[in-house]
């Protein structure tokens, strides 16, 4: 429905083809920088736009309680138009400059710490796979399945790669850029015509504007009044989102807040077609203005993204085949050393044949996420507890070299398929597929160096992807869905073996923004689990978690966890928690949060059943010496007993089987030595 043309100009990070980005790369390549002639003209265009609807427009459109009192003289004045530069360049509409950063814009990415384990790795991913109505991937994907040639990946130099990337993509960028120039211009043109048309109606009513008198003949009127409609409708948003900026000035006398707040939130439900449930959840999210910034965003496509699978290629030589067929590209920024954003691509992307040979996967930026938080390293235990379709599984086993091991678990069968498609196609050999539902996981088993729960959500986060979300998700789901997720959450920490050397870590997320998925779901956890606490997911831009919100109060370590936003960071909405387990769950757990076991029983939730060795200090100090020396130089995993063999045991059965092969073989199994267990004997 909303159109929000210019946010396709406004959007933050990273926007990659801004004429100012785009001249410092051509500059790198050695290659002439033209004049920016055309910007110039098109935001005097711009301004002249503005101030001509400031000019011709009445100063308060739309509100009929609003127009009745001003007709009174009563109403204080709106200041149409009058703002700085950046408004003005917006119009009716704001700055996404103007909001509210945090620390998570451009800037930051690009000069944003270079947290080590972030970029200690080369790495990749797939999704796709079949739609399910109930949860949601921020990625999408297809499969492939021929393998290909296996190349191990070193780490790349990026400035480098940046500039042959920037001067073999040179020509395809600069048409991409041209073309922008004029989809701008157009879209000018448009909005200037558009306000002079705006100016010579004499308020239409607009859509869900109570007047119950004049329904039926609003309904008949509205068909040929619909594009105008929308345009006052988009205008009274954008004017209450400014007198509620600066109610004590701007607030007509005797109109509240709540009224205003009441009349937008309406508005937005007609604007953008969300159920008023929705809509409100969303909003009270943001201030007004940055809610306003959320929704347009969430009109827009989010850029497509690919990741380049570092256990077959180097991004710099992916790149190059890719631009070799005409597609156009650059890096996705500097926070990714895998990712490359396609801005044109005449060939089908989900069918190359670098795509074939698993060079890349087609991957939301937003997911690379969640495992970078995790961090993987080579040779550990991984759990990703709801895995399919696998872009972040296959994204973990990259990062690990595709040493140790990683159980992929989805207990949905269907998307499982679209799993194991991506795994083969992208030559990944240390993962193990299961399917379980998550919550009987540590059950089945547990002692894992790291756990990723990328939990199934309502979606919230992905909305541009899958517009449905707007409607089809009401109260029920914002009590299921958070209550299995904590379920999950308490398996996923019960499933993490404390006691790794190298890890110990779980990395809780959602493609999800509301609060009730995110922060409840993680101050949930750490009550229950007091053998957790959260750390710095290592991110380097994004959004501090919520340590209240309305009128509830959170753990202030929640502001550690990392909120991503389409409009803010020019990704899908996304929550990233990642925590640290720093001891066994100790058995009176279930009331650590003042409930006792009774209560927590009857809530649904728990049973601990943490596979994580339980050790006295001094065995657990004797457990490290003994280990270590048994296992010099193997993994972390190894070293874990919580797979509980019996060595003795296993030697009798590995004996038998040995004599068994020779005998297949026709040897003659006497031969072989007897093992020293059996000799002691
Ligand atoms: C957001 S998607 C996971 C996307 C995946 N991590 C990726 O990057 O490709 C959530 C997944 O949770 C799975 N799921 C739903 N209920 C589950 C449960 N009880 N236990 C484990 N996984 C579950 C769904 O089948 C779905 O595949």
């Amino acid at each position: 429905m909303g159109q929000g043309r210019r946010m396709k100009r406004k959007q933050g990070m990273p926007d990659a083809l801004s004429e100012e980005h785009f001249a410092n790369l051509k500059r790198r390549a050695g290659l002439p920088v033209e004049p920016p002639v055309e910007k110039a003209s098109l935001s005097n265009k711009k301004r002249k736009t503005a101030k001509g609807a400031a000019v011709a427009k009445k100063p308060e459109p739309a509100p009929k309680k609003a127009s009745a009192k001003k007709s009174n003289g009563k109403a204080k004045k709106l200041p149409v138009q009058e703002q700085d530069s950046d408004d003005e360049e917006m119009g009716d509409e704001f700055d996404l400059d103007q909001l509210e950063d945090d620390g998570s814009s451009d800037e930051d990415v690009s000069s944003g710490g270079k947290k080590k384990n972030i970029w200690s790795d080369d790495e990749n991913d797939s999704d796709d796979a079949e739609e399910d109505d109930s949860v949601f991937d921020s990625d999408d994907q297809e499969e492939g399945g021929k393998k290909g040639k296996f190349v191990f990946s070193d780490d790349e130099d990026e400035s480098d790669a940046e500039e042959k990337l920037t001067a073999a993509n040179i020509a395809g960028l600069s048409r991409r850029l041209d073309k922008k120039l004029a989809e701008d211009k157009a879209i000018t043109e448009t909005e200037m015509q558009e306000s002079a048309m705006q100016t010579n109606i004499d308020g239409p009513k607009i859509f869900g504007e109570e007047d119950d008198d004049e329904d039926d003949e609003l309904t008949d009127k509205s068909k040929s009044l619909l594009a105008p409609d929308l345009q006052l409708l988009r205008q009274r948003i954008t004017d209450t989102i400014r007198v509620l900026d600066d109610f004590a000035n701007l607030a007509e006398e005797g109109r509240s807040r709540a009224e205003y707040t009441a009349q937008l939130l309406k508005d937005i439900c007609a604007y953008y077609g969300y159920s008023p449930y929705l809509a409100e959840k969303l909003f009270n999210l943001f201030t007004p203005r940055e809610a306003f910034a959320f929704f347009e965003a969430n009109e827009m496509p989010r850029p497509v993204v690919i990741r380049t699978n570092t256990l077959r290629t180097h991004r710099r030589d992916l790149a190059q085949a890719l631009i070799n067929r005409g597609v156009t590209l650059e890096p996705v920024g500097k926070w990714s050393k895998v990712g490359l954003q396609i801005f044109e691509a005449n060939v089908p992307l989900g069918a190359t044949p670098e795509y074939l040979a698993g060079h890349y996967i087609i991957q939301a930026a937003a997911s690379f996420l969640p495992v970078m938080a995790l961090s993987p390293q080579p040779n550990e235990r991984v759990l990703d507890m709801a895995s399919a379709p696998g872009g972040k599984t296959t994204y973990c086993s990259a990062m690990m070299n595709n040493t140790g091991i990683v159980f992929a678990n989805d207990p949905n069968k269907e998307r499982a398929k679209g799993l194991i498609g991506n795994v083969a196609r992208l030559g990944v050999r240390n993962v193990i597929v299961c399917s379980y539902d998550g919550r009987e996981f540590p059950r089945v088993m547990g002692g894992f160096d790291r756990v990723l729960l990328d939990a199934p959500c309502s979606g919230t986060g992905v909305i541009s992807k899958d517009p449905s979300v707007k409607t089809n998700k009401d109260e029920k789901d914002f009590i299921s869905l958070p209550h299995m997720q904590k379920q999950l959450l308490l398996s996923a920490i019960d499933s993490v073996n404390h006691a790794s050397e190298t890890g110990g870590f779980l990395v809780y997320s959602t493609c999800s923004v509301t609060v009730e998925e995110n922060e409840s779901v993680v101050a949930y956890a750490l009550s229950r689990r007091p053998n957790v606490k959260l750390v710095d997911a290592g991110i380097p831009f994004g959004k501090e978690g919520f340590t209240s919100y309305m009128g509830k109060k959170f753990h202030p370590s929640l502001k550690l966890t990392r909120r991503f936003y389409p409009h803010a960071h020019n990704i899908d909405g996304f929550y990233v928690a990642k925590f640290q387990k720093i001891g066994p769950t100790p058995p009176n757990a279930i009331g650590a949060a003042g409930k006792k076991n009774g209560n927590a029983a009857a809530s649904g939730d728990e049973e601990v059943i943490d596979k994580t060795p339980i050790t006295t200090d001094e065995d657990t100090e004797m457990e490290d010496k003994s280990t270590k020396k048994k296992s010099k130089g193997k993994t972390g995993t190894e070293k874990s007993d919580f797979s509980a063999f019996d060595e003795e045991e296993d030697v009798k059965y590995m004996e038998k089987a040995k004599k068994n092969a020779m005998r297949r073989r026709g040897l003659d199994p006497k031969s072989l030595k007897k093992p020293k267990s059996q000799e002691k004997k």
